[in-house]
């Protein structure tokens, strides 16, 4: 997704569908289909605004029409109270719906998931029952019939539809171009996983609102435009569930996540909506939320992904790949990986907790942690199930604040900061759970590591290059994601977390579901990376595998440092041996 495009092939098909309406438009007389022609690029450009927000960050809006009733009221009210021409009003309305998006966002970025989806529903709702209470149960624009230029009012209905084609064209391009930069790489990666695109260096919060503040702007924008074609503004026709579920319905249909999808969307829904409505609204009343809500249905059943996707992929399985397109396969690091050495007992520590305690309600997760990791050190933090070590990783990472202590970062104290701030000062961190974008490239996934050091696409794609070469990944940077091994996706999460260059590499269980020779495999690579200057403190459950990887351990136990110590040391200690061992381990180590 991420790979060079140049500008003419992102824009050129644009331009050629804008090309080939506009032609459609000149040849439509009817002013029934006038209409049809212009609702389509409208719901096209407000299912392109729910897809900034939701398809791009994968936080689910029920609430658009919100922003749009918004933009719809600010225009007509402008209009019949203070005269002022849509032309200034549509823009005024894109300012109130960005203003309401970012008001919208401030409290409701709070809540995910369902939760957020839930709360979104409830502001349209809510604004539905404020404008009855104001009296503004129906708002007509006043026609003006000179000057009907100046106030966006047209005798040949076309210019509605071309008014509308341009707008969309606009969007389309502007879509386009968020798509390929480094601001749509990194809502790429909240969608993927917030937590991680933390730990790279995201700033998720400030991201998702200004997404939302640009989604609300689009859509309060493109709401004004709709009061200027139906020239009367209701409460239900702006607020309703029925507009919420229109920007969903045609993003979902046409394919989320991408510019064609809202396009593709609207292009089938409406005319089919509108349709069924002239022919049978009079005995059928609502027979277009019949219409949105079949083809939500069709879509879950049929095409989960939307029509776009669908059509891609079935292009793609009829251009199957011939053996010589098929990425080569990863070489198996030779003998070993590169040579290292331990860290000197005097090499200056990269990373010292001092006391730090952290407890949820009653539990204590982590108590009193002292330790430090000096620079060029791979340690191993081990410990039984719930003996806090997720938790130090929080803590070291900032995801979590500690109750007491601190956390030193090459001597400067680093506690409480968050973990975008973190990554930028070094900190980089993988996670149990990998969750790649399955349809794109190796090398786009380990793009959105990039983030924090890349200026440009092109640095990105070259970090990316770089970090794909540590791992041993490069031959595979054109394989899609979802086609990899378990054990190349957990090499594509450590090139992700070195591709922003991290000077201390947290690794979380990064040999959970491997076999043993899919663990040989890893063992030099996380070597090679340490003997390469990176850090790396690393927690596991495989210690057959950690007593050949680290220079020493610390063992947690209900929270605490039970002990910390050369391998050796710690596989003797009897205290390790009761708590965490076993006496199967001790057989084994004493055979
Ligand atoms: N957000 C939380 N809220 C409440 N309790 C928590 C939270 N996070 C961790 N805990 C509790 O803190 C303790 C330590 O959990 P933690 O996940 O850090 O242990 P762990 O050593 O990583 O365990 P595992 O090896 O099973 O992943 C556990 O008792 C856990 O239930």
């Amino acid at each position: 997704m991420f790979r060079p495009l140049s500008p003419g092939r992102m824009i050129w098909p644009i331009l050629a569908f804008c090309a080939a309406y506009a032609l459609l438009g000149l040849f439509v007389t009817n002013s029934y289909h006038q209409l049809t022609l212009t609702l389509v690029p409208i719901w096209a450009i407000f299912g392109l605004s729910w897809n900034l927000l939701s398809g791009m960050t994968g936080l689910i809006s029920f609430g658009h029409a919100a922003f749009f009733g918004l933009g719809a009221y600010t225009v007509a009210l402008l209009f019949v109270k203070l005269g002022l021409t849509p032309w200034l009003g549509i823009p005024v309305a894109g300012l109130v719906g960005g203003l309401s998006g970012l008001l919208i966002g401030l409290p409701t970025f709070r809540l995910r998931g369902h939760y957020f989806a839930l709360a979104m529903l409830a502001y349209p709702l809510a604004l539905l029952n404020v404008f009855l209470w104001l009296g503004y149960q129906e708002v007509s624009l006043p026609l003006v019939r000179e000057r009907g230029w100046a106030f966006m009012q047209f005798a040949d209905h076309r210019v509605y539809i071309y008014l509308a084609l341009a707008l969309l064209l606009v969007t389309m391009v502007a879509m386009r171009l968020v798509e390929r930069s480094r601001y749509g790489m990194a809502l790429m990666a909240i969608k993927q996983n917030e937590a991680a695109a933390e730990a790279l260096g995201i700033d998720s919060r400030r991201l998702k609102l200004l997404t939302i503040t640009l989604s609300g702007a689009l859509a309060g924008a493109i709401g004004g435009f709709h009061a200027v074609i139906l020239l009367v503004v209701t409460p239900e026709a702006v607020f309703g569930m029925l507009i919420s579920a229109q920007a969903l319905t045609v993003a979902m249909f046409g394919g989320v996540g991408t510019v064609w999808g809202p396009v593709i969307g609207a292009l089938v829904l409406i005319p089919l909506g509108e349709t069924l409505h002239a022919q049978f609204g009079a005995v059928l009343p609502g027979i277009q939320g019949v219409v949105f809500g079949t083809a939500i249905i069709a879509v879950i059943l049929l095409a989960p992904e939307g029509l776009y996707w669908k059509a891609h992929d079935l292009l793609r399985g009829r251009q199957a790949p011939q053996p010589e397109d098929a990425p080569a396969p990863r070489q198996p690091s030779p003998s070993g990986g590169p040579a290292r050495v331990a860290p000197a007992e005097d090499a200056p520590l990269i990373l010292r907790a001092e006391g730090i305690s952290r407890a949820f309600g009653g539990v204590k997760a982590v108590r009193d942690v002292t330790f430090s990791v000096r620079q060029g050190e791979i340690l191993g933090v081990i410990g039984p199930n719930g003996a806090g070590k997720t938790t130090l990783f929080n803590l070291l990472n900032g995801f979590v604040r500690p109750d007491a202590g601190r956390v030193l970062l090459n001597g400067q104290d680093v506690t409480n900061l968050p973990p975008n701030r973190l990554a930028r000062l070094g900190v980089g961190r993988t996670f149990q759970v990998v969750r790649p974008f399955a349809r794109m490239s190796v090398a786009d996934n380990v793009m959105s590591g990039a983030q924090v050091h890349a200026g440009s696409i092109d640095e990105a794609r070259e970090l990316a290059r770089g970090a794909m070469r540590r791992v041993g990944l490069e031959t595979m940077a054109d394989a899609r994601a979802g086609t990899l091994s378990n054990l190349d996706l957990r090499l594509m999460e450590l090139a992700r977390a070195l591709a922003g260059q991290p000077r201390l590499l947290l690794l979380d269980e990064t040999f959970a579901g491997l076999g043993g020779a899919e663990v040989d495999q890893l063992l030099p690579v996380i070597r090679g990376i340490a003997a390469e200057g990176t850090t790396v403190v690393i927690i596991e459950h495989t210690l057959h595998a950690m007593v050949r990887l680290v220079d020493r351990f610390v063992v947690l136990d209900h929270g605490a440092v039970l002990a910390e110590g050369l391998p050796e040391e710690v596989t003797g200690n009897r205290a390790v041996i009761e708590a965490y061992l076993g006496s199967k381990w001790s057989a084994h180590a004493g055979a």
